[in-house]
């Protein structure tokens, strides 16, 4: 049995150290184990979050061919709609069904240039009306938890506070919010591949919404069993990513997840923030990580290479078009 733990911040977010101290030893414990846990307490209005699943659902409920004119195959900076398959998180293995969920991305606008910089694509505003500023409402307010997620990670190993801020506040930093529907699952469907692929993150840490629908489950490595991360509605499931899995030296653990929709006559919907931090900062395990007396596990690496590569293996053919820029 795997229980993922619930840490409430809402007393670190207001700065009472007793509860700070709490907070940082409960999320090391959790990182360092299951590498899954669940934030409630945290600074995301409710409000914010009902409008911006409100608007999804809208979007979502548009015909596939006005879906598919905000594409982000067409994308320069690989922002906007992905279609039922267009993905497939479980990247290495050549027999995984593609991934059962349509997305819609977004990411900070940046001029042209850089990797993944660019601007987002949005539906017409009389089509999805308010959809463009419920959803950047959603991003900067996730965004903004994020940050300080990452300085509570920081006191969990022990660190100061700020020591993650130059990788998580990068003005240049390619933050991506993919929200996602997965459509009803009927009882006919049991046995067949339904969800998302397993797989573990890419960037350094995820904050999933999720509805109270279910279907997410983690991997116990010992075992080889799956367990579910069960919905607690307007909560934050955080989860460890490769980079930052990395970047401890093993000693925060990027743990595989999939979703299996259940059989239910119900669309799911559920949303991933991603701060994958600054593209040109190269990640190698603190020195505080490494045991005294032994070497890093890992080599630098340069986190818009590792990305990249991520991107590309996990959007097949769809991902030839991401490309560094020069
Ligand atoms: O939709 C979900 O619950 C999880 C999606 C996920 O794991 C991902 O996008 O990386
Ligand atoms: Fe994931």
């Amino acid at each position: 049995m795997v229980t993922i733990p619930v840490i409430n911040v809402s007393g670190y977010l207001v700065g009472d150290p007793k509860a700070t101290a709490a907070c940082a030893a409960a999320l090391r414990d959790a990182c360092e184990n299951q590498g899954f846990l669940q934030v409630v307490g945290h600074s995301v209005p409710e409000i914010t979050q009902k409008n911006f699943l409100y608007a999804i659902t809208r979007f979502f409920a548009l015909l596939q061919d006005e879906k598919e004119t905000l594409s982000q195959d067409n994308s320069p900076c690989h922002r906007g709609y992905e279609r039922i398959g267009g993905q497939k998180l479980d990247e290495l293995n050549a027999d995984a069904t593609p991934d059962q969920k349509e997305g819609f991305s977004i990411r900070p606008e940046r001029p042209l240039g850089k990797f993944l910089a660019g601007p987002n694509q949005w539906p017409d505003e009389n089509r999805v009306p308010g959809f463009k500023e419920a959803y950047m409402e959603y991003f900067w307010a996730v965004h903004s938890l994020s940050k300080a997620i990452f300085q509570l990670m920081a006191l969990s190993l022990g660190l100061d506070r700020t020591c993650f801020d130059a990788f998580a506040a990068d003005p240049d930093g390619i933050c991506l919010c993919r929200a996602h529907h997965y459509n009803p699952t009927p009882k006919d469907a049991a046995g067949r591949t339904r969800g998302v692929g397993a797989h573990t993150d890419f960037g350094a840490i995820t904050l999933l919404l999720q509805d109270t629908i279910g279907g997410l489950e983690v991997l116990r490595k010992p075992t080889g069993t799956w367990h579910p991360v069960p919905p607690i509605e307007g909560a934050y499931v955080c989860n460890i990513g490769d980079l930052m899995q990395r970047w401890t030296n093993d000693r925060y653990r990027s743990t595989m997840h999939r979703v299996i929709s259940p059989l239910s006559q119900t669309d799911r919907y559920s949303c991933a923030f991603f701060n994958d931090g600054a593209l040109d900062m190269i990640i190698e395990p603190l020195p505080t990580c490494i045991p005294e007396g032994e070497s890093p596990a890992y080599e630098p690496l340069k986190v818009e290479t590792h990305i990249l590569q991520r991107y590309q293996q996990s959007y097949g053919a769809g991902g030839t078009h991401i490309k560094r820029k020069a």
